[in-house]
């Protein structure tokens, strides 16, 4: 891949970014009008998924040279299965890229610039049809869960309980997609808020955001004895075991995977120690703390601290409150911290830690994208392929029986 030849070109495709997406899906959906079908139908969500595309192309363009790039690209290949994204959505994807980016460069486009992009569009394909393609052995698409138990923790935060119809595989601390078919051609990623368990079920929790479509569903309107579809597991806030203590930083419902990670720790108990703070809104969304205190009884080598606002306090001054706890305590430098909770909690604790001396490649947390920002600096990465077909309606409950376009 030329990278020069790339990121100069994209610095000038960058000044017309608008442009530049609105006419890659105009291009997309004129010449393929089949392909419209598998993108989300409501404006809005069609919106977030321009934003998505530059946020996209953006990435892949910082990571030119990252030795991650091919290995992220796989597994972003196995993870569109659950779109039914075959080659010919890839090839028709590039060729409307390559028109957009063309309109945008203006004189700019030179056959030179057109080959570098061609070669790097290319082993982006190439990579993600076959991390597709090594995952088709191994397991399915997606895997369809019965929803067995639905709890309400006031107005807006649900546990569901899931029972995959075949194992689903993950490691604590992981997140899925999920996608319901209340709102169709939505995809969301949640973290898992339990170890494996022997019975094969899991639980996600979920908070309800405001305007949020899927989360409201799941957390109001979604009954045991549906069914949700789940993508395959990912994420890095997995615990590392090694002989220096942990901390582990957990807001909200960013509660879940930390829980997992407990759960685990709890069963295999390690040699370090931990110190958990919970960081909650307010007392009632401390749903979990029976538990953690249970934990705090029986484990020797766990620490815990609440936090939740003074009173009459917003609830970000609960994070004010975790910054004064977080600076009294030393060692920073020598310890792991897993973070987990909403996008800028996550972000400003991170720069609060380095602040305090802790070492960046020991600060692990998932990128998630805030809510209505679509991706933030740290976003999740969004995908550099997300746009490729993200949000597509996948086929219900007939895979094989459908041809792509169809209506579920
Ligand atoms: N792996 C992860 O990192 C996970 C992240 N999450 C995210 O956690 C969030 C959970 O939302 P809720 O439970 O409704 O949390 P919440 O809105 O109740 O917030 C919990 C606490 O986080 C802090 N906080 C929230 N927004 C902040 C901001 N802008 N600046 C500083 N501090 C802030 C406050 O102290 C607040 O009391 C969701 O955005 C979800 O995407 C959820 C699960 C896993």
């Amino acid at each position: 891949m030329d990278v020069r030849i790339l990121k100069s070109s994209f610095a000038v495709v960058e000044r017309r970014a608008e442009h530049a997406v609105k006419f890659f899906y105009s291009h997309l959906f004129w010449h393929n009008p089949a392909i419209r079908e598998l993108f989300p139908a409501s404006p809005e969500d069609m919106e977030r998924q321009r934003d998505r595309l530059f946020a996209a192309l953006t990435h892949v363009i910082a990571h030119l040279e990252d030795e991650g790039l091919v290995p992220y690209l796989r597994d972003l290949g196995r993870d569109h299965r659950k779109f039914r994204a075959g080659p010919q959505h890839y090839a028709a994807v590039g060729t409307s890229l390559l028109a957009a980016l063309a309109e945008a460069s203006g004189a700019a486009w030179t056959p030179r610039v057109e080959k570098a992009w061609a070669e790097a569009y290319q082993v982006i394909a190439d990579a993600m049809l076959a991390g597709a393609a090594a995952a088709e052995d191994r397991e399915p698409p997606w895997w369809d869960a019965e929803v067995v138990r639905h709890l309400q923790y006031g107005e807006d935060i649900g546990v569901l309980t899931l029972k995959p119809h075949v194992p689903f595989p993950y490691l604590p601390g992981q997140y899925a997609s999920v996608s319901s078919e209340r709102v169709p051609t939505t995809w969301r990623t949640y973290s898992i808020g339990n170890a494996p368990r022997p019975d094969g079920t899991l639980d996600l929790h979920v908070s309800r955001i405001e305007r949020g479509r899927l989360s409201t569903a799941l957390v109001r309107d979604v009954q045991p004895g549906e069914t949700l579809r789940l993508g395959a597991a990912g994420g890095r806030l997995t615990f590392r075991r090694a002989d220096r203590p942990a901390s582990l930083i957990a807001a909200g419902t960013g509660w879940a995977p930390i829980r997992a990670v407990l759960e685990d720790l709890a069963e295999h108990p390690p040699d370090q120690d931990v110190r958990l703070f919970v960081v909650a809104r307010d007392a009632a969304h401390l749903y979990d703390r029976a538990l953690i205190d249970e934990y705090a009884a029986a484990c020797p080598w766990l620490g815990v601290t609440y936090i939740t606002p003074a009173p009459g306090q917003h609830r970000n001054q609960a994070t004010d409150r975790l910054a004064t706890a977080l600076g009294s305590r030393g060692m920073w430098p020598d310890q792991d911290v897993y973070l987990s909770g909403p996008p800028l909690f996550v972000e400003g604790t991170a720069l609060l830690l380095e602040g305090l001396g802790a070492r960046p490649g020991r600060v692990f947390h998932d990128s998630v994208p805030a809510a209505g920002r679509g991706h933030g600096p740290n976003g999740r990465p969004l995908g550099f392929g997300e746009w490729f077909l993200a949000r597509p309606s996948p086929h219900w409950h007939n895979p094989s029986g459908r041809s792509p376009g169809d209506r579920p």
